[in-house]
């Protein structure tokens, strides 16, 4: 007893000395007013999609190719950097030689079993590229066969055959399900319940049930949720106590979980449950979208381009993916609308001091006066991709 006691104590000081070590050094980052890198960082993201199939300086990632184009094409269009036909063409080539023919899926790479993570990756980015060709090589039929054989008596999914099962298995089956035109109800049956299984005493949600709650499975629930059109089975008010509870009092940015350190990746992973959330409160303002914005230009750019975790960190794809799809959120209203189909609008009130480095050369789209020029473009999260391609 004593023991564990004492244990316990030193977990606890070292949890508080990582904090305030994190918080002395970032307190720096943030007194700069920094611009933001755009030209920069479109530069990092095209590096990826110029040399596919992919160079072999991305040998440790030959398992995730679908997801490395969905981090890079997914972070091209929110800087509104347009994918030239033949960049198209090669991103959807590389793609159709990663689906299993036999199987369905896709897996990490060629000849690689299907996976529901990189299906989702794959279709995500196929997805975002929207064009019928991208869409036609995928085997729905095929596709849909192999999730429902992923699907276990509980409503919940394995990842791959015999592999993990949590609710990233659930938002990644219905997600992809939703975008294809195939989520049936044999599909969706129990899905519900077995979320609602993960939700914990602290309003947030777990990978499985009785785990802790993390930023990134609570995402997954909450937006497989609003797909299946049962967000309001969840405890709605404790998973809003929980999601503003993690923004970082000093820092701005987001933690995953209760008294751990802020990451950019969460800017997306926790600021993304406000999209849904603010529809069930009437509130879009549940959290502080300045100081979001002020951690996330000030302490998650490489100034030589691509978005990180913190600052003593490398950029990397993954999180220019998620920085700048917390920029978004953070700058865009998801309104529903009566069908419950998601409107995208440019909060117009977004003003900053920082400036774009290169706002002439690539401006957003939908750059006006009103707008800040580092307003990014409105982000997918799969639901406005769902209200815009479910029709095929
Ligand atoms: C669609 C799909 C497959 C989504 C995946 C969502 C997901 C689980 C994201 C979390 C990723 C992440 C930064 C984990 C770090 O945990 P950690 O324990 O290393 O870091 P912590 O200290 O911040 O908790
Ligand atoms: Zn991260």
């Amino acid at each position: 007893m004593n023991n564990s006691l004492s244990e316990d104590n030193e977990i606890s000081s070292y949890t508080l000395e990582l904090q305030s070590e994190t918080e002395e050094y970032i307190k720096n980052y943030l007194k700069i007013d920094q611009k933001f890198f755009r030209k920069n960082h479109i530069g990092f993201l095209k590096k990826v999609v110029a040399h596919l199939p992919l160079s072999s300086g991305f040998i440790s990632l030959d398992a995730s190719k679908p997801w490395i184009l969905y981090w890079t094409v997914h972070a091209l269009d929110l800087l509104s950097y347009p994918l030239s036909k033949e960049l198209q063409n090669r991103i959807i080539s590389t793609l159709k030689n990663i689906q299993n023919p036999i199987t369905g899926g896709f897996g990490g790479g060629p000849g690689q079993i299907s996976h529901l993570a990189t299906s989702y990756a794959a279709v995500n980015c196929l997805a975002i590229i929207g064009t019928t060709e991208a869409f036609e090589i995928i085997d729905r039929e095929k596709m849909y066969k192999w999730i429902l054989s992923l699907k276990l008596s509980n409503g919940s999914f394995m990842m791959a055959q015999d592999m993990e099962v949590d609710v990233r298995g659930s938002y990644c089956a219905v997600n992809i399900a939703k975008l294809l035109g195939i989520l049936t109800d044999p599909l969706c049956e129990k899905v519900a319940a077995f979320i609602c299984e993960c939700q914990t005493y602290e309003g947030g949600i777990g990978a499985v049930p009785n785990v802790e709650a993390h930023g990134g499975y609570t995402f997954c629930a909450l937006a497989a949720m609003e797909i299946l059109k049962a967000t309001e089975t969840l405890k709605l008010n404790d998973l809003l106590f929980w999601a503003v509870s993690r923004q970082m009092t000093l820092e701005g940015g987001f933690q995953g979980r209760t008294n751990k350190l802020v990451d950019g990746c969460y800017s997306f992973w926790q600021g993304g449950l406000f999209p849904i959330l603010s529809n069930y409160f009437e509130n879009n303002d549940l959290y502080s979208k300045d100081f979001l914005q002020r951690y996330i230009f000030n302490c998650c750019q490489n100034s030589k381009g691509g978005l990180l975790d913190k600052p003593s960190k490398p950029p990397d794809f993954y999180h220019s993916c998620y920085v700048l799809s917390g920029l978004s959120t953070s700058q865009h209203e998801y309104n529903k609308d009566l069908e419950g189909n998601y409107a995208v609008s440019t909060i117009e009130e977004v003003e900053n001091d920082w400036v774009d480095d290169n706002s002439s050369e690539t401006s957003p789209k939908d750059n006006t006066d009103t707008f800040s020029t580092t307003v990014v473009n409105d982000y997918d999260s799969s639901l406005v991709i769902i209200t815009l391609y479910s029709e095929m």
